[in-house]
């Protein structure tokens, strides 16, 4: 969300609709923008409040190369930030670079909780390993009036990987498997490869 020199939030609703995650900047050596990052933190809260649907937020202090000249403690941001329950950490923009890019990784990290905790459940991808014995056709178990897998004589359904752990799906059709060395990919429509 660029702010662009507004002290207080306006015009924001595209903003707070679209993104997955926030960071809310103040500098270390301005008492007002301090001041104007806890409005923003109010309007994530109302927002999230009023859309049932929470995007985490991050507390940045910057200009941390700055500290002599701070306006605002340390101890006074981290409150802010566990007033409104997010991470928050003091970082400099022009001169540490490693710790910038961090604290964007942990947004990612948090925007990704966000959405497992919140996301439906995972797609089904069918499996080329044998169901087991005690389990129901699967034209029972998930209600498929008319299914016919031509290359998988048996087939079982798995829940996809969450994307943090997903892996390359290969299938094989029954052709490829009986003769080993046989092409192994096929691709079937639909698949989601990561
Ligand atoms: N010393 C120091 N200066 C910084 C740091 N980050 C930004 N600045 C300076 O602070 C000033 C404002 O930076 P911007 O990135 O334009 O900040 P902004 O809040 O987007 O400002 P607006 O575009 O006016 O809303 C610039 O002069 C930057 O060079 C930092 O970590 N340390």
């Amino acid at each position: 969300m660029d702010t662009a020199d507004l002290d207080t939030p306006r015009n924001c609703e595209r903003y707070l609709n679209w993104a997955h995650a926030f960071l809310v900047v103040y500098s270390m050596d301005s008492r007002q923008s301090f001041e104007d990052s806890s409005s923003y933190l109010e309007l994530l809260a109302l927002h999230a409040k009023e859309t049932q649907r929470s995007s985490p937020a991050l507390l940045l202090g910057n200009k941390l190369d700055m500290a002599q000249y701070r306006q605002v403690t340390k101890a006074e941001g981290a409150a802010l930030a566990g007033k409104f329950g997010c991470l928050f950490f003091e970082v400099s923009a022009c001169l540490d670079f490693e710790h910038v890019q961090h604290v964007f990784h942990e947004a990612v990290r948090e925007a990704r909780r966000e959405l497992e905790k919140t996301s439906l459940p995972r797609p089904l991808f069918i499996s080329e390993e044998r169901a087991l014995p005690h389990q129901a056709p699967l034209t029972a178990r998930h209600g498929l009036a008319s299914c016919t897998f031509n290359t998988l004589p048996t087939v079982s359904l798995k829940e996809m990987p969450a994307v943090a752990q997903a892996k390359l799906v290969t299938v094989k059709s029954s052709r490829a498997q009986s003769k080993r060395k046989a092409p192994t990919l096929t691709l079937l429509k639909g698949f989601k490869i990561f």
